[in-house]
């Protein structure tokens, strides 16, 4: 199945939390990230979301799992198995994906990473991943600071970088068209835009 990365960070600096936890809460970009996750264009079909075991913990306990996903988190300190509420736990990438494959065979659609950032960086490089939906905050407010302390290594806007932004529709026709993609989205100080990534 596909592999894509789907993530929110603020420019310039690609900066995506603070103290484990995320430096914003957009309501839209929530909406945006459940509706892009639970989507599938086969209805017999499911999406999964793969996670760090920090981006769990950080998940309040009521949001999780994530509804109509197959939910999957990473530790090195977990067996290969499934939890008694169907989360499924895996040691590596790699073990997770058979998992996928042993317990959901075809019936996963996409598979999309959803974080943090130790989980980021070293996925951003896997010639699995072929896709990266980046939602690109901008501070709009000059006389605010945002706290940050967690960023991606992302190689997008260098001039060797592998990875090209797709156009608008696009990103449309990869989400689907019953997903609505506003323009300049504007919550508080923040200004963002929904992208999508791959690899030339
Ligand atoms: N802006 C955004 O879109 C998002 C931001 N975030 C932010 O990211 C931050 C959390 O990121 P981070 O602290 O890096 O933590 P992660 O969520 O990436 O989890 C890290 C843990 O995952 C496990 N792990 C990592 N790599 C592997 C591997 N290859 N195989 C097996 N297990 C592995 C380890 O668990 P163990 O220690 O148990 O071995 C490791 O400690 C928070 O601030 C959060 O808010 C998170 C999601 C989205
Ligand atoms: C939802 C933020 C987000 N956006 C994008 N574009 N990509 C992502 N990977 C994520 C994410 C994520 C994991 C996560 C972390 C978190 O706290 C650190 C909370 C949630 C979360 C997940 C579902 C929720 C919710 C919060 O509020 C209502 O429903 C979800």
């Amino acid at each position: 199945p596909t592999i894509a990365i789907i993530v929110a960070a603020l420019k310039p600096e690609l900066a995506i939390g603070y103290q484990g936890k995320m430096p914003w809460r957009l309501r839209k970009e929530i909406r945006y990230f459940k509706d892009v996750t639970s989507n599938t264009s086969d209805s017999t079909k499911i999406n999964a979301v793969v996670m760090g075991r920090k981006t769990w913990d950080s998940i309040p306990p009521k949001f999780r799992p994530l509804p109509d996903r197959v939910n999957v988190v990473l530790s090195r300190s977990f067996e290969n198995e499934v939890t008694e509420d169907n989360v499924i736990h895996a040691n590596s990438i790699a073990s997770s994906l058979k998992q996928l494959k042993e317990l959901y065979s075809s019936k996963v659609e996409r598979v999309f990473i959803i974080g943090g950032a130790e989980i980021y960086n070293e996925l951003i490089n896997d010639k699995n991943v072929s896709h990266l939906l980046l939602t690109e905050i901008q501070n709009t407010n000059k006389d605010k600071e945002i706290p940050v302390d967690t960023f991606l290594k992302f190689p997008l806007y260098t001039g060797d970088s592998q990875w090209t932004r797709s156009s608008k529709s696009e990103l449309q026709k990869f989400v689907g068209d019953n997903i609505t993609i506003e323009d300049d989205v504007v919550e508080g100080d923040f200004k963002y835009n929904f992208t999508l990534w791959n690899k030339k």
